[in-house]
């Protein structure tokens, strides 16, 4: 039987790139998420294992990563047009490029502070028992926020596992998931109080410098229990989405915190209350 090879392309999919542009003391983030694939003569590849024409997918992620520090990322469209053109023009074996770019939005809350677009959803419970006892436990979850700089982590314990190095400036980015607990039911206007909680965890968040996400975790359970009368227990889960600087020396570029690869996984995962000392005692609320 004769068989022959068909359409074929490889690439690296799902470059996961934070790229922060600093103007002084603001900065600026685009966060894609970048897919390279690339198609030509790649007959010898397949058939017999000659691998002289393949351009490593590993390669280009690396590019991917490069381009950002050597020319910013810009439009996604021209960062896109950038790279395809680079894989066809400097590889004779590579004919095609496709380049896919995802683009996650983000606000600014600060000069190096930003909260993600969409995707955020408002949550409540309510316990109510046969005694008349309520509880209203009011929340959000998946409020993404990241703080470009002002996030420190160190004087933690070491051991002979131990290979995580110490940082004064780092990328600190969570997902909040927070939930209050009324202080008393038939509060005036939950609209209201939601919308002041939860400016308090963005402030919170964007104005401690941190030296834990424990600590900002606390800060910002804090900011909302003395701020909002109403609420006297806040409890918080807070994924901490490492963003690691890239290694760019072997390509003779420096990476002073500008392009960074977004983790998905595994994840620190941080969480804890903060309640008022006097909070009345909570019942079956949390359960
Ligand atoms: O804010 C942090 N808290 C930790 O407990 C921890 N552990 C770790 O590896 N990185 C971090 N960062």
């Amino acid at each position: 039987m004769i068989v022959k090879l068909g359409a074929n392309r490889y690439g690296k999919a799902e470059t996961r790139l934070v790229h922060v542009r600093r103007d002084g003391p603001v900065h600026h983030v685009k966060d894609v998420n970048v897919s390279t694939s690339l198609s030509g003569d790649m007959e010898a590849a397949h058939l017999t294992g000659d691998n002289s024409a393949v351009l490593p997918t590993d390669t280009q992620k690396n590019t991917v990563y490069a381009f950002a520090r050597r020319y910013g990322v810009g439009q996604i469209e021209e960062f896109a047009l950038r790279l395809a053109r680079h894989f066809v023009t400097t590889q004779p074996s590579i004919r095609h490029a496709r380049v896919t770019i995802e683009e996650y939005g983000w606000n600014r809350a600060g000069p190096h502070s930003f909260v993600r677009h969409g995707g955020e959803v408002r949550t409540c419970v309510v316990h109510h028992d046969e005694d008349g006892r309520t509880t209203v436990l009011s929340g959000l979850r998946d409020l993404v926020v990241l703080n470009s700089t002002g996030s420190e982590f160190h004087g933690y314990i070491t051991d002979e596992y131990t290979t995580l190095q110490p940082t004064t400036d780092r990328v600190l980015a969570t997902a909040v998931t927070a939930r209050w607990r009324h202080a008393a039911t038939g509060s005036s206007s939950y609209a209201k109080s939601f919308e002041e909680a939860r400016r308090c965890l963005i402030d919170a968040f964007a104005g401690t410098h941190s030296l834990s996400l424990q600590q900002t975790l606390y800060a910002m359970g804090e900011r909302v229990l003395t701020t909002c009368p109403e609420i006297c227990e806040v409890r918080l889960s807070m994924p901490n989405k490492h963003h690691f600087a890239v290694d760019l020396s072997p390509f003779g570029l420096d990476n002073d915190n500008e392009v960074f690869h977004a983790a998905d996984r595994p994840y620190g995962l941080i969480e804890g209350g903060v309640l008022r000392e006097d909070a009345p005692d909570a019942g079956f609320a949390w359960e």
